[in-house]
């Protein structure tokens, strides 16, 4: 994955105001490693990272391209590649159950009704939700919402996996059980996070401030270096 001067501008909304605001600031960044974790302060420019990264956040300069792609040019086989885990369950689960929702997701796999029911069955055992298969999304605490959305995703195997704060709404089994699911995927991980001892056990640590990169390397190292931005 590639990013070269990719910069990311909105315009004023005020159109007294002529300038656009600036969210992120151009960052060039060959992003090859395994698993690689964003941090930073809130509002420092984590998600529109993340966003740029799977075409939902076009760049306002420069380019993004993932194995090759242009975020730009080749946004629906970009999107298909990468798995974009939101950080509100609820933007991303569409259907009324868990197990519609994976089931939905399994449409893009050519299984039949039958195969993707059972296949759904088999992912909601393995995220230890089989028991609310059927439960309304809107009954589900905040935690099983979030394993639901990380199901949702890797039922289809993505090539790369984004996740936007995958943790927050999780306790202390399911973040265990989280971890572990990750650990075990062999697709490239780039996630966001403000669990700093999460973050340290990745390849390569991005820190975040003010819209801009300000660290990349070494995972204690970062976190030491956010440590001191914060005081
Ligand atoms: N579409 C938008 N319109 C206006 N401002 C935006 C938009 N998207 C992001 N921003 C602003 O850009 C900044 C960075 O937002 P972003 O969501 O990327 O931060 P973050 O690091 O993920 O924060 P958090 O840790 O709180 O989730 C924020 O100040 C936010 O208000």
């Amino acid at each position: 994955m590639e990013l070269a001067q990719a910069s990311v501008s909105i315009p004023p909304s005020d159109p007294r105001i002529k300038e656009s605001k600036t969210i992120l600031a151009p960052l060039s960044l060959t992003l090859t490693q395994q698993r690689i974790a964003v941090i930073g302060a809130n509002g420092s420019g984590k998600s529109t990272f993340l966003r740029l990264i799977n075409g939902l956040v076009l760049p306002t300069t420069g380019t993004v391209e993932v194995n090759g792609r242009s975020t730009h040019r080749e946004a629906a086989a970009v999107r298909r590649s990468v798995g974009f885990v939101f950080t509100d369950p609820l933007s991303q689960l569409v259907m009324p159950t868990p197990q519609e929702d994976i089931e939905l997701s399994l449409r893009r796999a050519k299984l039949s009704k039958k195969e993707r029911r059972e296949q759904a069955l088999a992912i909601l055992h393995e995220y230890r939700l089989e028991h609310l298969a059927q439960s309304s999304i809107y009954e589900l605490s905040g935690g099983e919402r979030q394993l639901t959305a990380l199901a949702t995703v890797l039922a289809v195997v993505p090539d790369i996996l984004v996740l936007d704060e995958p943790s927050t709404l999780l306790d202390l089994r399911n973040t265990r059980l989280l971890m572990e699911r990750l650990a075990a995927l062999p697709q490239q991980i780039i996630l966001s996070t403000h669990d700093l001892a999460l973050a340290a056990t990745f390849e390569r640590v991005l820190v975040m401030d003010q819209g801009a990169l300000v660290f990349d390397g070494d995972p204690h190292q970062g976190v030491a270096a956010y440590r001191e931005l914060a005081g």
